[in-house]
């Protein structure tokens, strides 16, 4: 029913905003992997609401409970579950649109579905389900560490304000320095007082997370139909408010000739490399070993603080009024939900890859 993701290193997850918790069944993460708690910790730290002015006021901590799955610090090869208990829910401020559509976020689409809705908090459809996304991607990222593979994201536009520079000419440890999660501290202010004015005029405002995920070996990804950056895909469109994915060169890609746009193949040592990383490190669907790169475009969020013309649950014409705690701008907190789903889908590639080959059965 939707609520699954993975196919070996498989996640399902529950629960609503407003609810009594969220969690997440993990299954396939091999026995073995020491899980480090505090890194898990951090994770959910990047992710949570309240963490600045810039993000929804709602304050959560945040604070998980492995219930299953870890056994003195190791997991066991049993399914892992994870509870995350909500604390500071306020209902009140949906009771007058618990009938109304507020325009462009998911209560019209639920409710036709359903026919009802938890109109609390949008229930399932917030984005407060990414907890249990996060706290399931922190240890698909602890398995991927030990195949030394990692993830960084990275805010690197809002609005109108973009980077220019690509990943591998910016300095991407700068990117927890500020509370907008972009490496350049300059344009980082320009984003900040761009989402705080934004924020004034009691409005929203979109971006972009770009990430990059190094030292994924040659050889994953399942042609045809689940193409590695198909499977990205599919994993970025799956986040609240997503608008957009591109990979490699994406869009900008079509205004090249195929001359400037190829990646000569070099052989380093007993490497094959490419001279240039247009392909954002796969090709054909499977991973060439450069670096695996992409764009994710993040609509303005839904729920303005202005009135709004809108339609109720009886089709009468009504305004909803914007209330409530809601992010100006979600790219600052999306930075490790994105890291969450690619971590996850690569711990669930490099799985699925033992297949490849005879000597790998
Ligand atoms: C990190 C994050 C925070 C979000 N915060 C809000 C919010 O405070 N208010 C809101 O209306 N939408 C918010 N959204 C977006 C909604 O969850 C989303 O727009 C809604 O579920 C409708 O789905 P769609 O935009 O994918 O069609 C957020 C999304 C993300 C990724
Ligand atoms: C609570 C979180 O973010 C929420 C995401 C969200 C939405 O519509 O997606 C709407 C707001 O929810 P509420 O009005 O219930 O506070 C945000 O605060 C979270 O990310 O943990």
């Amino acid at each position: 029913m939707g609520n699954s993701f993975g196919k070996l290193f498989k996640i399902t997850t529950f629960g609503e905003s407003h609810g009594l918790a969220l969690g997440v069944i993990i299954e396939g993460c091999p026995a073995g992997l020491k899980i480090d708690e505090a890194k898990l910790i951090a994770e959910m730290q990047r992710r949570k609401p309240g963490q600045s002015k810039i993000t929804t006021q709602r304050k959560e901590e945040d604070e998980f409970e492995i219930k299953s799955g870890v056994f003195e610090g190791m997991t066991t090869g049993t399914p892992i579950g994870i509870v995350i208990n909500n604390s500071d829910q306020k209902s009140k401020d949906y009771s007058h649109i618990s009938d109304k559509f507020r325009p462009s976020h998911a209560d019209f689409t639920y409710f036709e579905k359903y026919g009802l809705r938890d109109y609390r908090g949008g229930g399932r459809s917030s984005a407060r389900e990414t907890a249990a996304r996060v706290v399931a991607g922190a240890i698909a990222k602890q398995l991927l560490e030990t195949k030394g593979i990692t993830i960084q994201a990275y805010v690197s536009q809002v609005g109108d304000l973009k980077l220019e520079k690509s990943h591998g000419e910016l300095d991407l440890s700068q990117a927890e320095n500020n509370i907008v999660r972009c490496p350049d501290p300059q344009i980082a202010e320009e984003m900040i007082a761009l989402i705080d004015s934004v924020r004034k005029d009691r409005d929203t405002i979109g971006g972009v997370v770009s990430c990059v995920i190094k030292n994924t070996p040659v050889g994953i990804g399942e042609p045809v139909f689940d193409r590695l950056h198909a499977e990205l895909g599919k994993a970025m469109l799956s986040i609240n408010a997503v608008k957009g994915f591109e990979y490699g060169s994406g869009f900008e890609g079509v205004k090249m000739r195929g001359s400037e746009h190829n990646d000569t193949f070099v052989q380093d040592g007993d490497k094959v490399r490419t001279l240039t990383n247009h392909s954002g490190g796969i090709q054909g669907g499977i991973s060439n070993g450069e670096d695996i790169y992409f764009k994710v475009a993040f609509k303005p969020v839904a729920t303005i603080m202005t009135d709004q013309d809108s339609v109720n649950e009886a089709g009468e014409t009504v305004v909803v009024s914007g209330k409530g705690r809601h992010d100006p701008c979600v790219v600052p907190r999306a930075v490790p939900i994105v890291e969450a789903m690619a971590a996850l889908v690569i711990a669930d590639y490099i799985l699925l890859a033992k297949s490849n080959k005879l000597q790998d059965f």
